[in-house]
C-alpha cells in the first residue's frame, strides 16, 4: 500500500460505500462553504446583518465538521446512513431558514438551496422519508415566513410572505416528486443490472459445465486446451488421456438410464477426487472423459490414472448390485513438442481403442 493510499485510508475509511458517503458529504461542505462566502460577501455590501452573519457561519461550519466526523465514523457509531441522511437534511433546513432570517432581500433567492437540499438527500433515503424531509423544509419554511410577517410586516409584507411560500413550497414538492420518480428508476435499473449479472453467470456455467456430472464441457475443455496451446506455444509436458466406462451399455439397459446417469456422476466424482490440482477432467461425451495433465510426463500421468482406478473400483452406486466391480479404460500419452492437442488426442484416442480391444479395465500408453 502506498503512503498516498494509507492516508485516504485513514482520511476516508477502507470501505468503498463509505469513501463515497465521505466524499459526498466533503462536496456539501463544499457548497456550504460557497454559501457562506456569498453571505460574508453580501455583508460587505450591507445587505447582510455582520453579526447574524458570522454567528450563521460558525453554526454551519461546526455543523459540517460534526457531520464529517459522524459520517466517517458512522460504522463504529452504528449510525444508518438513512439516518444520518435524514439529520443532515434537518440540519441543513436550519441553515437555510437562518440565512432566510437574515439574508434581506436575497432571501427569496436563498430558499433555492432548500430544493438542493431535497435533491441531494433523496440518494439516501427511502421515498417516504424524503416526502417526509420535503413536508419538513415546508412546514420550517412556512413557520419562518409567517413568524417574520407577523413580528416585522413592514420588511416581510404578508402576502409576498405567502405568496413566496406558495411558489417555494409547490417547487419543493414538485422536486419530491420528480426526485421520486429518478429513485424508482434507479432502482428498476439496479434490479435490471442485477439480473443481467444473474443470467450472464448461467449462460457462462452452461457453456462451460456438463450438467449431469458438473465436469468442465467438451466445450470449454477445448477453450482450455487453445489456451493452453498459445501459452505453451513451444510445447511443455503436458499429457492428455481419454477415459471410457466399460459395458456402460449393459448398466443402462439392465438398471435404466437414470442408474446409468447415477453411475455417470460417481464415477466423474471419484476421478476428480484422484487428480492433482492443476489436471482438469472434462466430460467428452457420452461415458467418454478427456483428462489433460499440465506438466506431467508419461510416468506421472499413469500414476494419476491408478489413483482414478483404484477409486473407481470401489465405488458403491446405490441400487447397483453389478456383477463386478465397475471399471474403465484409458488410453494417455504426452503431448509431443509443440504439436496441436488434436494430435494428442487422436492418438490418447487410438490408445482406448486398443485399451477395449485388448479387454478393457486397462491403461494403454502410446
Ligand atoms: N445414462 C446415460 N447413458 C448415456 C449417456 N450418454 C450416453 N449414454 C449411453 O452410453 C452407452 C455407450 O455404449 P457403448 O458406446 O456401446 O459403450 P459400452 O457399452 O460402454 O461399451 P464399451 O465402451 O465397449 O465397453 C450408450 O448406450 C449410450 O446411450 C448419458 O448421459 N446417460
Amino acid at each position: 500500500m502506498t503512503r498516498k493510499d494509507a492516508l485516504a485510508t485513514v482520511l476516508l475509511g477502507p470501505d468503498p460505500k463509505l469513501r463515497r458517503m465521505v466524499a459526498y458529504w466533503a462536496a456539501t461542505g463544499v457548497l456550504y462553504g460557497v454559501c457562506t462566502a456569498l453571505i460574508l460577501v453580501a455583508t460587505d455590501f450591507g445587505l447582510v446583518d455582520r453579526a447574524g452573519a458570522y454567528a450563521l457561519t460558525s453554526y454551519s461550519f461546526t455543523g459540517v465538521l460534526v457531520f464529517m466526523a459522524l459520517v466517517r465514523f458512522s460504522a463504529v457509531l452504528g449510525i444508518a446512513p438513512r439516518t444520518l441522511a435524514v439529520l443532515q437534511g434537518l440540519f441543513a433546513i436550519s441553515c437555510n431558514m437562518w440565512v432566510y432570517t437574515i439574508a434581506g432581500p436575497l432571501r427569496e433567492a436563498s430558499l433555492i438551496m432548500l430544493l438542493v437540499v431535497v435533491a441531494f438527500c433523496t440518494f439516501a433515503m427511502r421515498p417516504r422519508q424524503t416526502l417526509l424531509l420535503s413536508a419538513a423544509g415546508i412546514a420550517a419554511m412556512g413557520a419562518t415566513m409567517w413568524w417574520h410577517a407577523a413580528h416585522d410586516p413592514a420588511h416581510y409584507p404578508p402576502l409576498v410572505e405567502g405568496l413566496t411560500f406558495g411558489f417555494a413550497s409547490a417547487g419543493l414538492f414538485a422536486i419530491t416528486l420528480l426526485t421520486g420518480e429518478m429513485n424508482k428508476l434507479r432502482a428498476r435499473l439496479k434490479r435490471q443490472k442485477e439480473d443481467l449479472l444473474a443470467a450472464v453467470a448461467t449462460i457462462r456455467t452452461l457453456a462451460t459445465v456438463d450438467e449431469l456430472t458438473s465436469l468442465a464441457n467438451r466445450r470449454h475443455m477445448n477453450e482450455v486446451l487453445a489456451a493452453e496451446e498459445r501459452r505453451q506455444a513451444h510445447g511443455h509436458a503436458a499429457c492428455i488421456a481419454l477415459l471410457d466406462i466399460d459395458f456402460f451399455k449393459t448398466i443402462n439397459d439392465r438398471f435404466g438410464h437414470a442408474h446409468g446417469d447415477a453411475v455417470l456422476r460417481a464415477f466423474a466424482q471419484a476421478a476428480q477426487g484422484a487428480l492433482r490440482g492443476s489436471d482438469m477432467l472434462a466430460r467428452w461425451g457420452g461415458e467418454e472423459f478427456l483428462l489433460m495433465l499440465p506438466n506431467a510426463d508419461l510416468p506421472e500421468a499413469q500414476q494419476v490414472l491408478a489413483r482414478i482406478a483404484a477409486k473407481v473400483v470401489a465405488l458403491e452406486v446405490p441400487g447397483l448390485e453389478l456383477d463386478c466391480a465397475l471399471s474403465f479404460s484409458a488410453g494417455v500419452t504426452a503431448r509431443a513438442g509443440g504439436e496441436p492437442f488434436a494430435d494428442t488426442i487422436n492418438r490418447a484416442d487410438k490408445a482406448l481403442y486398443r485399451a477395449k480391444a485388448e479387454g478393457r479395465n486397462r491403461v494403454v500408453a502410446a
